[in-house]
């Protein structure tokens, strides 16, 4: 490869040109397009291009192009034809393991809103988690902690590690009261996920709550909607949605449907910049030159003060909510119930292009007036930071 480089990237990868516009050892140039620009003709002298999840990176978009690496700033790479770029000798990158603390914040802020709605009791509760990678198995761990029953659906890694500690899925649907999907979309095979939840495996589903913060077509959404209207007693909380930026209304706007929001857990601040520097150090190792660049996040917050009460998970709550107001995202899209088409997925990618900055709770001193030994214990779990 000659000293010249030319990078085409996403322009709403957080920090992309800061990462990006100066590689030790080249002469970059960086083209920075809007999602829908990137297109075979935009990478006709292209060597590098750098995604989010819009594009579908494969054989019709790079055939013919000299595009010879090429990574997504996110974890999910089901918009990545993989086989293909093997097959063509094209080397790929996703950010795997990158936001995985802010969509565990998501679920445990998810979860103790729904504990202080009364819709579940935390203790009480065994939840299933379908997909137990990095997400779903440090999410495991911190709800046993909270005092959960935990059981995990996780074929590929049965079969590679053995059936103790895991569950199959019609046992799981049988005995869990609240399921989340932490899987990757997978469109074919032995492992296929791509409505993993549909309106069979829904009927068979003994609980009354779903969570999606995976892939939207991991779970039929028309199906959900049905399963929903079944009876009352159910609820659902999605972060992902089929046919995103569109989603059915019917489904985001369900009474049930309690917590709605526009595919953002894994958008706090720290979780995006990870995104970008996990890109960045796939390409690095691309070509072979040591990561100079330095992400640079604002200063942590100052300490926040939460005034206790005698009820340690309302004490969580009240610090949590400080930290990550979730229902301040589900209002937002809630009331796009009667925008028109257009409108409605302009919105939703509005809302994810400007989100409002959410930090790691690792980040953000917390501190409560007086905290009971119960609290603190339950601060920990979650990873708050108390002072
Ligand atoms: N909502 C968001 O903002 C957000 C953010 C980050 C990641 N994600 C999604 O979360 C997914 C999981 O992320 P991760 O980092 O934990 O990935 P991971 O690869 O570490 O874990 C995925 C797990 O799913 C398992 N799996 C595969 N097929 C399965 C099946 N048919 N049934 C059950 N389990 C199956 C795999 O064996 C693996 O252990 C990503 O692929 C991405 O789609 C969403
Ligand atoms: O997979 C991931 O990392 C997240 O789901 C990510 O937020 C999706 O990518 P985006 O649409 O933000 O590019």
């Amino acid at each position: 490869m000659s000293n010249r480089l030319n990078i085409v990237a996403d322009a709403h990868i957080w920090g992309v040109e800061s990462a990006f516009a100066d590689l030790p050892g080249f002469d970059v140039r960086l083209q920075l397009l809007e999602s829908s620009e990137i297109n075979r003709q935009a990478l006709k002298s292209a060597d590098i291009l750098l995604t989010r999840s819009a594009t579908k990176v494969n054989e019709s978009l790079l055939a013919g192009t000299p595009v010879r690496f090429a990574a997504t700033a996110t974890i999910g790479d089901d918009h990545y034809d993989t086989a293909w770029l093997d097959a063509n000798r094209i080397v790929w990158a996703n950010a795997a393991g990158s936001s995985t603390g802010s969509v565990i914040e998501y679920m445990l802020a998810l979860l103790i809103d729904l504990h202080l709605r009364g819709q579940i009791s935390i203790p009480d509760t065994t939840i299933g988690i379908i997909g137990v990678g990095r997400i779903g198995s440090a999410l495991a761990e911190i709800c046993r902690q909270l005092g959960m029953q935990v059981l995990l659906n996780d074929p590929p890694r049965a079969r590679a590690e053995g059936e103790e500690g895991f569950s199959s899925l019609e046992d799981l649907l049988n005995r869990a009261d609240l399921i989340t999907l932490h899987t990757p979309l997978i469109r074919d095979g032995e492992d296929r996920t791509f409505h993993l939840l549909g309106s069979e495996r829904l009927a068979a589903f003994r609980g009354t709550g779903i969570i999606n913060a995976g892939r939207g077509s991991c779970a039929d959404n028309s199906a959900l909607i049905d399963w929903l209207n079944g009876d009352a007693s159910r609820f659902a909380a999605l972060d992902c949605w089929e046919h995103e930026p569109s989603p059915l209304r019917a489904l985001f706007n369900h009474p049930q449907l309690l917590i709605a929001t526009p595919h953002i857990a894994g958008h706090s601040l720290d979780g995006k910049a990870a995104n970008t520097l996990f890109a960045y150090h796939a390409l690095c190792r691309f070509l072979n030159i040591e990561p100079q660049w330095r992400m640079a996040l604002p200063p942590p917050p100052r300490a926040t003060t939460v005034t206790t009460t005698m009820n340690p998970w309302a004490n969580l709550h009240a610090a949590v909510s400080s930290l990550y107001p979730l229902c301040e995202d589900s209002d937002s899209m809630k009331s796009w119930a009667d925008l028109t088409d257009p409108e409605l997925s302009h919105a939703f990618t509005g809302y994810r292009r400007h989100y409002p900055v959410r930090r790691a709770w690792q980040h953000c001193p917390i501190h409560f007036t007086t905290a009971d030994i119960e609290t603190r214990r339950l601060a920990d779990a979650i990873g708050l930071k108390l002072v």
